[in-house]
């Protein structure tokens, strides 16, 4: 194995860098070049890419975001348009590809894969959506962004006795607002369409102002309902004046917290060695607190339609 190829794709997320950075540790003590493809699915596109050396590659190790760049190519879901770049990367001598992204971005390399390009993913996304890994990159540092920026806007509701509804990302994912409830002490946490009861909520704040609580706090997956339908709802059917906060991008930003530097490099690592042993179709993961390696295929037969 000669030279590989990486990629980051989807939204972007904190440790990204950092896996790259693994990457190219480990392929350099094998020799083995790499080349970052810039914007995700549109740079192998474009076939526009740069050489990861650690010059370039280590001054991002510590900052979140990914520096080669991504997106979200509906183009690239074409089937001629991936026949074109897996013939690319086969006139190029690119002997494998690791994507570092959401299930989405799993699938193009799964398509590539079908089409004689050796891939392995590595699961970044804050959303921690992505089955069999107990870990996704990204999901300790935003629940870090998130804890600390609402511990903050806690002090200006707990002056007012406010109460909040607090929209957090997540489409299909609850992960976020559990573990961010969780640690946040919320009075709600509304996690999965279930976990909403309008009845439920008010009997919450009741018991919370018994209790002469100076705030209180719902968190809210942005894929059950918004902060301002939360908003709408509870105080149509409640009377109770509700601050929604919709947190947005706030949540993706921000450099990685040790566990993502770490988890990066580690998943880098084990990326390439990986291709280096000829697999492919795979992704890393973490089961049992250790990293490991699962199919794309088990990983997409438990990912609910
Ligand atoms: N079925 C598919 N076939 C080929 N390519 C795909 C497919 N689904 C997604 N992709 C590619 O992967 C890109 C990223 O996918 P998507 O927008 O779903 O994000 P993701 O990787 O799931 O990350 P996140 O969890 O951050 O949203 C898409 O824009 C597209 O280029
Ligand atoms: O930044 P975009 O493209 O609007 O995507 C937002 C989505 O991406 C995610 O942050 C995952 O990366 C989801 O939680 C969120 O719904």
């Amino acid at each position: 194995m000669k030279r590989i190829g990486v990629l980051t794709s989807g939204g972007d997320a904190p440790g990204m860098n950092a896996a790259i950075n693994g990457i190219v540790d480990e392929a350099r003590k094998h020799n083995i070049e790499v080349r970052g493809y810039l914007e995700g699915y549109a740079g192998l596109i474009a076939n526009d890419y740069i050489e990861l050396t650690p010059e370039v590659v280590k001054p991002h190790h510590h900052v979140g975001g990914t520096f080669l760049g991504t997106s979200r190519s509906e183009e690239f879901k074409k089937a001629e348009v991936q026949a074109g770049v897996a013939k690319q990367l086969k006139q190029d001598n690119v002997d494998g590809l690791v994507v570092i992204g959401g299930d989405g971005s799993y699938h193009g390399a799964y398509s590539l894969s079908k089409l004689g390009i050796q891939t392995i993913g590595i699961p970044g996304t804050i959303d921690n959506d992505i089955p069999l890994t107990e870990l996704t990159l990204g999901f300790k540092t935003a629940i870090r962004n998130v804890v600390e920026t609402v511990d903050i806007i806690m002090q200006s509701a707990s002056s007012h006795k406010h109460l909040y509804g607090i929209e957090v990302m997540g489409r299909r994912a609850g992960d976020l607002a559990r573990w961010t409830g969780r640690a946040l002490d919320a009075d709600g946490i509304i996690a999965e369409p279930g976990d909403f009861d309008v009845n439920l909520v008010k009997e919450t704040i009741e018991k919370s102002q018994a209790m002469n609580k100076r705030y209180q706090l719902f968190i809210i997956a942005e894929g059950v309902m918004s902060a301002q339908e939360f908003k709408e709802v509870v105080e149509r059917e409640t009377g109770y004046p509700i601050h929604p906060l919709l947190l947005g991008h706030i949540q993706r930003g921000g450099n990685p917290v040790a566990e993502d530097r770490i988890l990066g490099l580690d998943f880098g690592e084990h990326a390439v060695a990986l291709l280096r042993e000829g697999k492919t179709e795979r992704c890393t993961a973490v089961i049992d607190n250790k990293v490991t390696d699962v199919s794309f295929e088990e990983t997409f037969a438990l990912i609910e339609k």
